[in-house]
């Protein structure tokens, strides 16, 4: 994935946002942190895959790819507030998609106590890893991403 691109719209996208509304600029990073931790409960709501209790089937992949891509805007934001970027992320082997989510809550503290390049880096190998996880490519990621940045955009113009 050429991630710079993706960086690029989103910083575009966090300024329109912020030209629209009243940002305060000292607790937007707590504000996106939390943004992501609640779309990564979002995101496991959709796909149950820790929901042993129940026979409900999951989300479609549609909808699957849609909230990942919440959390990807979400990640990326965060990253571009720190001045951190990732150049390219490395998918891990998992056993489950609940330790492949696990795995981002928990590097998501880390990151969240530390700030560092390298928790960054790590934060952004868990979740390009959770995406192979839920069998998003590269592609459908990327086209998902962008799909979802231009409702982000058409949101702001209709009020949201
Ligand atoms: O500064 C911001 C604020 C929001 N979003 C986007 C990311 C998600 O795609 C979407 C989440 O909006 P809700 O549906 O959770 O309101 O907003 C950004 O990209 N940057």
């Amino acid at each position: 994935m050429h991630w710079a691109e993706l960086y690029e719209y989103q910083r575009q996208l966090d300024k329109y946002i912020e030209q629209h509304k009243n940002v305060e600029k000292e607790s937007v990073v707590d504000h996106k942190t939390l943004a992501f931790y609640v779309e990564l409960g979002e995101l496991a709501n959709e796909t149950r895959c820790f929901k042993f209790w129940s026979n409900k089937p999951e989300s479609d992949h549609e909808t699957i790819k849609e909230e990942y891509v919440d959390g990807l805007h979400f990640l990326l934001s965060l990253g571009i507030e720190l001045n951190s970027y990732v150049e390219s992320a490395e998918i891990s082997d998992v056993t489950s998609r609940t330790e492949a989510f696990l795995t981002v809550y928990q590097r998501l503290g880390e990151w969240k106590r530390k700030k560092t390049k390298q928790a960054y880096q790590n934060l952004f190998d868990a979740y390009v890893t959770l995406a192979a996880a839920l069998n998003i490519s590269e592609e459908d990621m990327k086209q998902a991403y962008l799909e979802k940045n231009d409702e982000n955009y058409d949101r702001q113009d209709r009020g949201y």
